[in-house]
């Protein structure tokens, strides 16, 4: 597994770059909102009345969500992240954020910043979140088994 992926069944970056880069045994992905394939936003909300709802815990939820699903497309899972940014476009968002956040990860989870910015690629995303992941060290042939040349092990690990 090497090189950049663009995952079916996510929503389609909005530029020429993949969702996820696999490289030196990192998954960098790239970031990731809760923007929905259908380009639909989990957490935004408009009425009839064109009255915008956005939900922070619920964007926080599917970013970390999108992130995952990203993550095992190349064998790794949030366990394995080792490094999260996240950006939000407002400070006030940082509870609700942070508590969706304590649901996936505690103090033996990845490093982690969080910064505010101006705007994200859509008026209607409160937070984009950008991570590193180890990829699963491969699990070592049984003693005495050869694998025949080229083949390659499944990652280890079980996955959620
Ligand atoms: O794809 C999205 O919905 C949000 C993220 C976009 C980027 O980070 C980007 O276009 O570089």
């Amino acid at each position: 597994m090497s090189g950049g992926r663009v995952v079916a069944g996510k929503a389609v970056p909005r530029g020429r770059f993949p969702h996820v880069k696999v490289a030196g045994g990192f998954a960098f992905v790239s970031g990731t909102s809760s923007r929905r394939p259908d380009n639909t936003i989990a957490g935004a909300e408009v009425d009839a009345l064109g009255t915008t709802a956005l939900d922070i815990r619920v964007q926080a939820r599917a970013v970390l969500e999108n992130v995952r699903d990203i993550l095992r497309e190349v064998g790794a899972d949030l366990r394995d992240l080792v490094q999260v940014t996240t950006y939000l476009v407002n400070m006030n968002d940082f509870g609700g954020y942070n508590e969706v956040y304590a649901e996936f990860f505690d103090e033996a989870g990845p490093a982690r910043t969080t910064v505010a910015v101006h705007q994200l690629p859509h008026p209607h995303l409160l937070i984009e979140i950008q991570a590193v992941a180890v990829l699963p060290s491969r699990t070592a042939p049984p003693s005495g088994v050869e694998l025949p040349s080229g083949a390659e092990l499944p990652s280890g690990g079980s996955h959620e």
